[in-house]
């Protein structure tokens, strides 16, 4: 399970693996960064130098001394650009490996994996906080990496022109400026990570508000549910609020600084007198320690930037790592793709054991073959775990225990394509993507064109139905098929499987109410799809039921099975006849 607050405990070391593709870009990058702190730390030491010309009335060494500064400061412009740009690109390659990598993950998790977190927080795991990180990477960043090395390289001036004066610095006025630091980013740890969490339970509500909208009116539950959204949405402020708390302990490290430079200055001022330093001395020490309290004021605040960045990354790695996300991938196996299976085969189900995430298993040491051809239905009662065995078979879940095999090759083996052209599920309720429904029925492998979806429609007995709607095959369906029916949505199911082309089809009977003409529409489609292919259908009305010779009963995590009675075999689809024919 993902946690909501994800550890942020060794995260550049986490990272360094995202990292390492990008090495010799980010090494180049490093090296135009440090060339720019480079010329930022150069400046004091030139300014005290014009100085002490001054002091000295060498009119040669300013004149040389002017037209360095010149040329550092150009250098610092052209550089501090080149390093912003490198860092940019570098950064962006960085969030889109990260983003693609993330997408990639989601959409090959264990359906148990998926199931077991809200969609919201994935959603905004994989976009939101990734969205969060690119803005860090393209608004802080380089600031970010620029300061961290000048507070470097300036701390090396200083030592170079006053140990004296260093050590006060170092131990007067940096630890508790550090320290002023350190208790921000403890607060802000929590804060921005509580802050970021309570979002994404508001953005996780909001997205099932969207999704459960018609439950939620039908059932009266609404004002409870939207009561929730208000009581997380004030919790969300309180987060807030505590942030900016946090925040206010950044002025502490102005104010210290203020008090730093004024010290600075006067004790400056009587060694210079006192003949211990020159007067270049102290003005490169003034002007170094302003910028080394500077890089730490802007640093300080880029932290709370910094800390958002490292929340929204922790919980994206915490994405990129769980063992729960990681697809499931073949035991033995050969790649799937070199394998060739034969279009009709035997489905078996070897002493499968499953359980969902509680650990219950709902199947316990199941066996089971269908022979090519094979017709069967499975019944038992709500609950049973029929559409769970419908799940095993397709290989949507893989066991706990045991195997589901198709010709003696385990699922577990076969990518997505290949083991959708072994055996295909048409479930209770279709899922429809916003689009037409040309759209939806292109949804399989090999993307048909339109010709091939015609001629599935068309092979269906489906032809007047599409007809029948407002722009035909290009009627647009809807946010997620809304302006379908459940049986318009089982009729698009079974196009798809016709398109595929199993060699098993398992549908799960639509449990909804379908009116007597799709219905009608369905079973004919049903009909023709079926063909020589084997056909298992999670039966929930009497009347599918007796259609089939043979018949799987779940109960209490086993199955039982029944033969029909010979005349059925008969006259239910026949693996021989492409028609439906129900009993005379
Ligand atoms: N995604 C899930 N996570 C956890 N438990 C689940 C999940 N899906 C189903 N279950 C549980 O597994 C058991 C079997 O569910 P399943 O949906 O397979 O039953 P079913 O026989 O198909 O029921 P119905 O006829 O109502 O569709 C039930 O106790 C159910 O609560």
């Amino acid at each position: 399970m993902l946690a909501e607050q994800a550890p942020e405990r060794h995260i550049f070391r986490r990272v360094l693996p995202y990292l390492r593709p990008h090495r010799a870009v980010l090494a180049r990058t490093l090296l135009v960064v440090l060339g720019c702190a480079g010329t930022v730390a150069a400046t004091p030491p030139l300014i005290g130098r014009a100085a002490d010309a001054i002091v000295a009335r060498d009119r040669g060494a300013l004149t040389v001394t002017v037209a360095a500064l010149a040329v550092v400061v150009v250098a610092q412009i052209a550089l501090a650009r080149w390093s912003e740009l490198m860092l940019l690109r570098a950064g962006e390659r960085v969030v889109r490996d990260l983003r693609d990598q993330a997408v990639h993950r989601l959409a090959h998790a264990p359906l148990r994996f998926l199931e077991a977190h809200r969609s919201g927080d994935l959603l905004r795991r994989t976009t939101g906080e990734v969205t969060e990180l690119a803005q860090f990477v393209r608004r802080d960043l380089p600031n970010l990496v620029v300061i961290t090395a000048t507070l470097l390289l300036t701390t090396v001036t200083l030592l170079v022109y006053s140990w004296l004066l260093t050590l006060v610095v170092a131990v007067v006025f940096v630890p508790p400026a550090l320290v002023a630091l350190r208790t921000f980013q403890r607060g802000a740890e929590a804060a921005f990570g509580g802050q970021a969490a309570a979002e994404a339970t508001v953005a996780a509500t909001h997205g099932e508000t969207l999704v459960a909208r018609e439950l939620l009116q039908t059932s009266g539950a609404l004002p409870s549910w939207l009561d929730r959204v208000r009581r997380e949405n004030g919790h969300v402020v309180t987060k807030a609020r505590r942030t900016a708390r946090v925040e206010v302990n950044l002025e502490l490290v102005s104010l210290i600084e203020g008090v730093a430079l004024a010290v600075l200055l006067g004790l400056g001022s009587w060694m210079a007198a006192s003949g211990r330093l020159s007067i270049g001395a102290v003005v490169v020490f003034v002007l170094a320690s302003r910028t080394l309290f500077e890089g730490l004021g802007d640093g300080s605040q880029l932290v709370g930037e910094l800390q958002i960045a490292r929340t929204g990354l922790a919980r994206l790695l915490d994405l990129l790592e769980s063992p729960g996300s990681r697809p499931i991938t073949a035991p033995t196996s050969a790649p799937s793709k070199t394998r060739i299976l034969p279009p009709r085969g035997e489905l078996r189900v070897e002493r499968a054991t499953f359980g969902y995430l509680d650990g219950t298993p709902v199947l316990r040491g199941i066996d089971l073959s269908f022979p090519p051809g094979d017709r069967v239905a499975i019944v038992g009662v709500t609950g049973s775990g029929k559409t769970t065995l419908g799940k095993l078979l397709c290989g949507l879940y893989p066991p706990d225990a045991g195997r589901v095999t198709y010709c003696g090759t385990d699922l577990r083996e076969l990518s997505g394509p290949a083991l959708s052209r072994v055996v295909a599920l048409v479930p209770q309720t279709v899922h429809i993507l916003t689009g037409t429904v040309a759209d939806n029925l292109a949804l399989v492998p090999g993307s048909p064109g339109r010709a091939e979806i015609a001629a599935a429609v068309d092979r269906l007995g489906l032809r007047a139905w599409a007809d029948g709607l407002p722009d035909g095959l290009d009627t647009r369906v809807g946010v997620r098929g809304e302006r379908l029916s459940a049986g318009e949505r089982q009729l698009i199911g079974l196009a798809r499987a016709a398109l595929i082309d199993p060699a098993v089809l398992v549908l799960d009977e639509a449990t909804a109410d379908i009116d007597p003409v799709t219905a009608g529409w369905a079973e004919r489609a049903l009909g023709e799809l079926c063909g020589d292919r084997t056909l298992i259908v999670i039966a929930h009305r009497p009347a599918t039921v007796e259609l089939f010779p043979r018949v799987i009963r779940v109960a209490d995590g086993t199955v039982t099975e029944r033969k029909a009675p010979p005349w059925h075999i008969q006259t239910a689809w026949s693996a021989s006849s492409n028609t439906p024919s129900r009993r005379a």
